[in-house]
């Protein structure tokens, strides 16, 4: 530049923040601290929605169902060591999940850490990272922000979505450079998740083993429910004429209520089965691993669509592997299948109609208890119709029973509406997912929690008050860890499993300007949640549920393992 003008200048901060918001990501979930703070002030000042929690981990668990929800990478931004390592358990959330984040984090500085001279807050995070998450880098210069935001939201959302770490010294942020040259240096993404469509070899393969079928089933995964190719599945599913099983993240993608869902017949559907196709589901421990008694005797054949390679012949031998993207692959089906395809064998279909016909038969007058203090059933058949009647409303659920009861009875209607725990069965989920569900869809939410999964969260509370949101949180109260009834015999302290009886979680959230409710019956229950939905305050309701209502471990207590000793 002409001698004596003053160059125009930028550094790290701005241009983290131009790499962002250049890449569309206009919402960061964070909580402040040495060295992040005044990024995080400059991003919100600049136009970026800048979410700041009580806890990294509920920060990060927003970031990863942002990431389920938009397709693009959700950001946690933490403080170094403490801050960053509160964000790692979401991080690896994410990644065994496949939803696309980015965990940013401060860090010290390299030369302190590596001679390990006791910097604040020193850690060699980026090597901790490494094994949690998809991808992980570290950005020491600021000409190379631009190319360490690309290579991180590359690779988060392309191929199987992940979690990803970017490190980023505290002196990063400070460093200064010419603005042109700082502007040149960022870069935006081009096709980010590109289409990988399936060979037509794999798709003939497939529909080949799918119309040799006697009993064929389809199980939809969240995978399926991340591709948001929604109108291609229903009509791949609906052309198909099979019955299709969605997996928790996958309800919604069609009805439940749907006349091919076999949700309510699962276990016949599982075992009687012949031609078994996943679509982004993959056969880990949520479906047994594809044998033992949950498949029954009979021999079966897979076919499984997913877009990572190496998830074929994971547990048991893929027959007919359809490697792509899902809404890909489900076109290329429907291409394929052409005006020809006839249905599956009639007795089949008309067998799983009934089975699961006779099973919400079954389950029917249970939800009209109308029993106080409440049970499991009765609560949950109130918030059956709430859904019901609020299809656009996002479900968040988690706990043992609270969880394993909802699944099965709240039917969703629409795609990517039910938010749980995921591959891990995580607890604490809760209230960050609620959070980041309100803000990146702008719809009502209803969580309901078990009482002890509400407590791994339930600080957010103050949170959800802070930015006035949507939330309506139904906990469901039976005093303790599976249920309120455990009992210690061997001295004063209580039984490990229960929480103090008759707890009001309603007044922690009037203590933050929230509605409170305590509610003992299920029309309570009803009026309380139908007018949180109407006025978008945000609410929690305290069900009072029968301490003895709940059975150990939910439906998995068999994970648990025995001791053959006799008790001491
Ligand atoms: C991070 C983590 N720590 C512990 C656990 C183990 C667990 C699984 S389910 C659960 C809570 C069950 O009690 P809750 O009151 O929520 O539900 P209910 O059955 O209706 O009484 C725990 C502690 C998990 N999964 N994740
Ligand atoms: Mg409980």
């Amino acid at each position: 530049e002409a001698p004596g003008t003053e160059q125009e200048l930028t550094d790290g901060f701005h241009l983290v923040i131009d790499a962002l918001k250049l890449n569309g990501i206009n919402t960061i979930y964070n909580v402040p601290g040495i060295p992040i703070t005044d990024l995080g002030r400059m991003a919100q000042a600049a136009g970026i929605r800048v979410i700041s929690f009580r806890h990294e981990q509920n920060a990060g668990y927003a970031a990863g169902i942002a990431g389920f929800l938009t397709k693009k990478p959700g950001v946690c931004l933490t403080v170094s060591a403490p801050g960053f390592l509160n964000g790692l358990t979401a991080l690896a959330h994410a990644t065994t999940n496949c939803y696309p984040m980015i965990l940013i984090s401060g860090s010290s500085e390299r030369e302190i850490v590596d001679l390990q001279q006791g910097d604040y807050e020193e850690m060699d995070q980026l090597a901790i990272a490494k094994p949690l998450c998809k991808a992980a880098y570290r950005v020491l210069h600021a000409q190379d922000i631009g190319i360490g935001l690309a290579r991180a939201i590359r690779a988060a959302v392309s191929g199987r979505p992940g979690g990803v770490y970017l490190d980023l010294p505290a002196k990063l942020f400070g460093q200064v450079m010419n603005a042109d040259a700082g502007q040149r240096s960022l870069v935006k993404v081009i096709d980010a998740a590109p289409a990988q469509i399936p060979a037509p070899a794999s798709v003939k393969r497939a529909l080949d083993v799918l119309r040799s079928a006697k009993r064929p089933l389809i199980i939809l995964g969240k995978g399926a429910a991340y591709a948001q190719a929604d109108e291609e599945i229903r009509r791949f599913v609906e052309k198909s004429g099979v019955p299709f099983l969605p997996m928790s993240m996958a309800k919604g993608l069609l009805p439940d209520t749907h006349p091919q869902c076999a949700g309510a017949a699962r276990s016949t559907v599982l075992k009687e089965s012949d031609v078994v196709m996943l679509i982004g589901a993959r056969l880990n421990w949520l479906l047994s691993h594809g044998k033992g008694k949950t498949w029954g005797e009979a021999p079966k054949k897979f076919i499984q669509v997913d877009i990572e390679p190496r998830e074929m012949d994971s547990n048991v031998e893929i027959v007919a592997p359809v490697v792509g993207d899902i809404g890909s692959c489900v076109s290329a089906f429907v291409q394929a299948m052409g005006s020809g395809w006839s249905a599956p064998p009639a007795d089949w279909t008309k067998a799983v109609q009934s089975k699961r016909e006779e099973n919400v038969a079954k389950m029917a007058p249970k939800l009209m208890n109308n029993k106080s203090p409440m049970d499991y059933h009765g609560a949950l058949g109130v918030l059956k119709n709430v859904i019901k009647e609020r299809p656009d409303a996002i479900l968040v659920n988690e706990g043992a029973n609270t969880l394993d009861l909802a699944r099965g009875v709240i039917d969703m209607y629409k795609p990517r509406k039910r938010l749980d725990v995921g591959t891990w069965g995580v607890m604490g989920i809760g209230m960050g997912q609620a959070i980041a569900a309100a803000l990146e869809t702008g719809n009502p939410v209803l969580a309901v929690e078990g009482d002890s999964a509400f407590g791994f969260s339930g600080m957010e509370v103050e949170t959800i008050c802070r930015y006035n949101l949507p939330i309506c949180v139904v906990i469901f109260n039976n005093d303790g860890i599976y249920r309120g009834t455990d009992v210690n015999n061997t001295n004063s302290d209580p039984a490990t499993t229960v929480f103090v009886k008759g707890a009001r979680y309603d007044k922690m959230m009037e203590a933050f300007g929230g509605v409170g409710v305590n509610a003992t019956s299920p029309d309570e229950l009803k009026r309380a949640v139908n007018e949180a939905m109407d006025s978008g305050k945000p609410t929690l309701i305290n069900a009072v549920i029968d301490p003895a209502a709940g059975s150990e471990s939910g439906r998995i207590g068999n994970l648990n393992p025995q001791s053959v000793l006799k008790k001491k």
